[in-house]
């Protein structure tokens, strides 16, 4: 039923849905989606406009209820996951600058929330998880800047960075790199690369995988409310042609084919 990239993947799936059926008011949006993903994998959801990506992934953090089928997180159903702390999600176009007078740093420091808890004062842990989030995406000379100054990418950058400092083992993004500029799509695959090269899984809904795709070692489309492919990530028009194209794939060893998206 489904396809891994590499069979050196743990068996029990970080992530699963199985038979997932959601829709909004009368308009059934994803009709029967099934897809696991195993620790250490890097799946890109890809899909036309409206196809039901972001849709896809709600569905999995339980933002949409679920009209048939089931979600597992971490091997416990939804229902009954609790370890919310293992899970960093940066949702599509939240807009960390809206309103919010908050520096770089304080928007950070509060992805420790879930692990510290409220009332606990952060500790030399918290710290250092919020200078090394900021380190990854490259805004550890921006901490204190008021997020509302910063440049769209750089706010994306912020959340992202946000998510990581709560040290999750997966991490659920949503159109990360969507409208970045090239420099922060640069330093974002820097940072979702340390992260998996500490075991972090990741699920991330994209149109154009950039920088990513040497990162993606499994894509997923969705079309017409079900999972049109699941394998290899699709190769950019001309990209074997380009001459730096070294042919260096390293999370996925054999020649992917290309994929029709649209
Ligand atoms: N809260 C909602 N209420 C009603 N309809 C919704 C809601 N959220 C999404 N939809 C509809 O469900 C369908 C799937 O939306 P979804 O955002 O999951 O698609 P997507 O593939 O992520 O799209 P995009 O690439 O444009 O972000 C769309 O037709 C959308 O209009």
């Amino acid at each position: 039923m489904y396809v891994t990239a590499e069979p050196v993947f743990s068996a029990e799936p970080v992530v699963e849905i199985a038979h997932g059926v959601v829709g909004y008011a009368d308009r059934p949006v994803l009709r029967d989606v099934s897809l696991s993903a195993a620790a250490g994998e890097v799946v890109a959801i890809l899909g036309a406009n409206g196809s039901g990506k972001s849709t896809l992934i709600r569905a999995i953090l339980g933002l949409v209820p679920l009209r048939g089928g089931t979600v597992r997180l971490f091997g416990t159903p939804l229902k009954r996951f609790r370890q919310w702390r293992r899970v960093g999600y940066v949702p599509q176009r939240l807009g960390a600058g809206s309103g919010v007078p908050a520096t770089v740093g304080e928007v950070v420091a509060s992805g420790r929330l879930a692990r510290r808890g409220v009332l606990r004062p952060p500790g030399a842990a918290d710290r250092a998880a919020v200078t090394a989030a900021l380190t990854a995406v490259g805004l550890a000379e921006r901490a204190a800047e008021p997020v509302a100054t910063l440049s769209g990418g750089q706010q994306q950058r912020t959340l992202i960075a946000r998510a990581l400092a709560g040290e999750p083992e997966l991490l659920v993004l949503d159109e990360p790199t969507a409208g970045v500029d090239a420099s922060s799509q640069t330093a974002f695959a820097d940072a979702l690369r340390g992260f998996v090269d500490t075991g972090g899984t990741v699920l991330l809904v994209a149109h154009e995988l950039g920088p990513l795709q040497p990162l993606i070692n499994r894509a997923v489309v969705v079309h017409d409310g079900k999972i049109a492919h699941d394998g290899a990530a699709p190769v950019p028009a001309g990209h074997h042609a380009a001459p730096d194209h070294d042919h260096v794939h390293p999370h996925a060893p054999e020649e992917p084919p290309g994929v029709c998206l649209t």
